[in-house]
């Protein structure tokens, strides 16, 4: 007999967009309304550099979530070429960063204060390595040579297979991975180096984007790749390694941002997050591997508490609207206009 309902451990998102003002408004209950914590990408203008500046951005984002969600937004410094070390360890410390995101300078959307070159960070990282931080990576080169289709692998090569050699000690989350090139490149590493998992990147590839038409809503960074990469990252989310956890990228930006001739790259997937990747698990015949991915192996990763609470999801053909809107702006989501098989009961 199929299954008709699911029950997890709450599980988490290690890693979100959730914007600021009137769209962080629209989009965060999105997130809390599934996931008990997650991980929030400093990548705002200004992006969030500072421990004062996480401490107010979490105060807009609690502002934004209903209170009886119980929700907790896990804040992260964004790292540029001059950040000072003392200010890193100091968030730390007293929880307002519980990570640093390493964005390549100009490798994706709001990274123009990005790093450009990581030995400029060096005495970070060192002291990252130190405390026990965790640092999340974009993992793309950006160089105009490099073929955007090679940019993670050669990143991989280039960058973060040599820091991780001269920093054994660091810990690592490669994220939102697209290759299987980074599946076999975290399997390899040590317990120190974890990556995430999009729930689109589990889904689509390069031929969703391209073939009948170019499809904007299908496009984010790191780009999708070719068939075998997708199926090399669905392979490692249900093979129950914790080194692979739950990871959205939930990336909103406006439809009209999108659709546009120079669209942004992004994919907004928290309204239907848990039930695409109870989707995708259920396809793959692992729904028994999915509490692992989402509830538990990230918090073993970052050193946290197993949530206490559960999720359910129900089997009820539920169509995913076209658009997500509110007053003047509208977000189209993943998997608009498609029935998915899983509905989240509300709690
Ligand atoms: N994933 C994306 O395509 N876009 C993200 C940035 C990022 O995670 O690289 C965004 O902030 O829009
Ligand atoms: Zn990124
Ligand atoms: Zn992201």
């Amino acid at each position: 007999m199929t299954q008709s309902t699911l029950t997890l451990r709450k599980p988490d998102d290690w890693h979100v967009h959730l914007r600021d003002g009137a769209m962080l408004d629209l989009v965060a209950d999105f997130t809390a309304r599934q996931f008990a914590r997650a991980i929030v990408m400093p990548n705002l203008t200004p992006p969030v550099t500072t421990v004062d500046q996480a401490r107010a951005y979490r105060d807009r984002i609690n502002a934004a979530v209903p209170a009886d969600r119980g929700f907790t937004p896990l804040m992260t410094a964004y790292l540029t070429d001059t950040i000072e070390a003392e200010e890193i360890e100091r968030g730390f410390k007293d929880g307002a960063f519980t990570a640093a995101k390493l964005y390549p300078q100009n490798a994706t959307t709001n990274s123009a204060h990005g790093v450009s070159d990581i030995a400029n960070i060096r005495p970070v990282l060192e002291r990252m390595e130190r405390i026990g931080m965790p640092l999340l990576v974009h993992g793309e080169v950006v160089s105009p040579d490099i073929d955007i289709f090679d940019r993670e692998a050669v990143f991989l090569e280039t960058v973060l297979g040599p820091l991780i050699k001269d920093m054994p000690g660091l810990r690592v989350v490669l994220e939102h991975i697209t290759t299987e090139q980074s599946v076999d490149f975290v399997k390899a590493g040590g317990d120190n180096i974890a990556a995430t998992i999009t729930a689109h990147h589990l889904r689509i590839d390069r031929n969703d984007m391209l073939v009948g038409g170019m499809r904007p809503h299908a496009y984010c960074l790191p780009v999708a790749k070719r068939r075998l990469h997708k199926e090399a990252l669905r392979k490692a989310a249900v093979s129950g390694d914790p080194k692979f956890f739950l990871g959205t990228d939930t990336a909103p930006h406006e439809r009209q941002a999108k659709e546009s001739a120079c669209g942004c790259a992004g994919i907004f997937s928290a309204p239907v997050a848990i039930e695409s990747y109870a989707q995708t698990f259920e396809e793959e015949g692992a729904l028994d591997k999915l509490e692992g991915f989402a509830s538990e192996f990230g918090p073993a990763f970052y050193r946290l508490p197993l949530n206490e609470g559960t999720i359910t999801m129900e089997r009820q053909p539920t169509e995913i609207p076209a658009t997500i809107d509110a007053g003047d702006i509208k977000v189209v989501p993943f998997h608009a206009g498609e029935v998915m098989n899983w509905r989240l009961v509300e709690g």
